[in-house]
């Protein structure tokens, strides 16, 4: 791992430094890239619901004004999580707003209790928000996933959904529910999405995933039984894709592409792709 970012909990009591401005799953940014002397963040009076110490970058201290809606700031813009994810180069970049956008969202959602709507407060001393009513706690949220590559020799089962940019075609995915392992929710998915039934699952790495909290479990399956069936809400298509043919796969940093580009590599005996981080 890297040493330019570093998650912490910082004291937001705790004077200077830089922050990063976030609402729903954008940043501002300028010239200057997307840190902002805090102090001078102060002055504009952009609507804060919530301030968080999130890390060092650089071994700066790092802050999160989470603001309720996107203020147009003079000489600034705003741009989406996942821009800055295609932006290829800057790894810790993009770590480092991937945990500012998943902790601004869970602490401007969890403003009030959901148990008694007292309004919350944030713990000293751990990453959580706390009722002082009735002693709730929520920490943030994570929603594991399963995602999985369905071979059958030389061939891929790749499917799209309606939301996905023309052409493109990944693997399959989808959340894990309460009470299910990961293995069965593989299973499960992959039949309710395609109809396929699979067999020696094999799990490959994870990988977090701020769209907008996932934690991605990635497996390979081979191919068991059944024809293909997609379901109609979820798959606009689904299909068996030649190792030798394959159409526009999703972007390089997703473990969706990883998992494809192992497999390929593997049946034509090239060097494993590097695992994205
Ligand atoms: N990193 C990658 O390579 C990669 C690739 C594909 C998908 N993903 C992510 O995997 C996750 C799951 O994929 P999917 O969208 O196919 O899921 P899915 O197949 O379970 O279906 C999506 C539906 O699940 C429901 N849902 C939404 N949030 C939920 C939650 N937290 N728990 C349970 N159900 C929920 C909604 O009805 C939504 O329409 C998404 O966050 C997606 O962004 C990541
Ligand atoms: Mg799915
Ligand atoms: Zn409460």
């Amino acid at each position: 791992m890297s040493l330019r970012w570093q998650p912490e909990l910082l004291d937001p009591a705790q004077p200077g430094g830089w922050a990063l401005v976030h609402s729903q799953q954008q940043f501002l940014f300028d010239d200057n890239g997307v840190l902002f002397p805090r102090d001078w963040l102060y002055r504009l009076d952009l609507g804060v619901v919530s301030e968080q110490g999130l890390g060092y970058f650089d071994g700066e201290p790092v802050f999160l004004f989470e603001i309720a809606q996107n203020e147009d700031v003079p000489g600034a813009r705003w741009q989406g999580l996942r821009q800055f994810m295609l932006q290829d180069g800057d790894r810790d970049l993009f770590r480092m707003l991937g945990f500012a956008a998943q902790i601004g969202t869970w602490a401007h959602q969890h403003r009030f209790c959901g148990s008694c709507g007292t309004p919350m407060q944030q713990r000293t001393g751990e990453r959580a928000m706390h009722c002082p009513a009735c002693g709730l706690h929520q920490y943030p949220r994570l929603s594991p996933s399963m995602i999985v590559l369905v071979t059958r020799g030389d061939e891929l089962l790749l499917a799209r959904s309606a939301r996905f940019a023309p052409g493109v075609y990944s693997t399959l995915a989808g959340f894990v529910e309460p009470g299910e392992s990961v293995e069965q929710c593989v299973e499960r998915e992959v039949r309710e999405e395609v109809g396929v039934a699979v067999r020696d699952l094999r799990y490959i790495g994870s990988q977090g995933w701020p769209f907008p909290h996932s934690l991605m479990l990635g497996f390979h399956a081979q191919y068991d039984s059944g024809e293909i069936v997609p379901q109609p809400e979820e798959i606009e298509d689904a299909r068996w894709f030649s190792i030798h043919a394959l159409p526009v796969l999703p972007a390089r940093q997703s473990i969706a592409r990883y998992l494809i580009d192992l497999y390929v590599a593997s049946r034509l005996g090239l060097e494993p792709p590097a695992f994205p981080r």
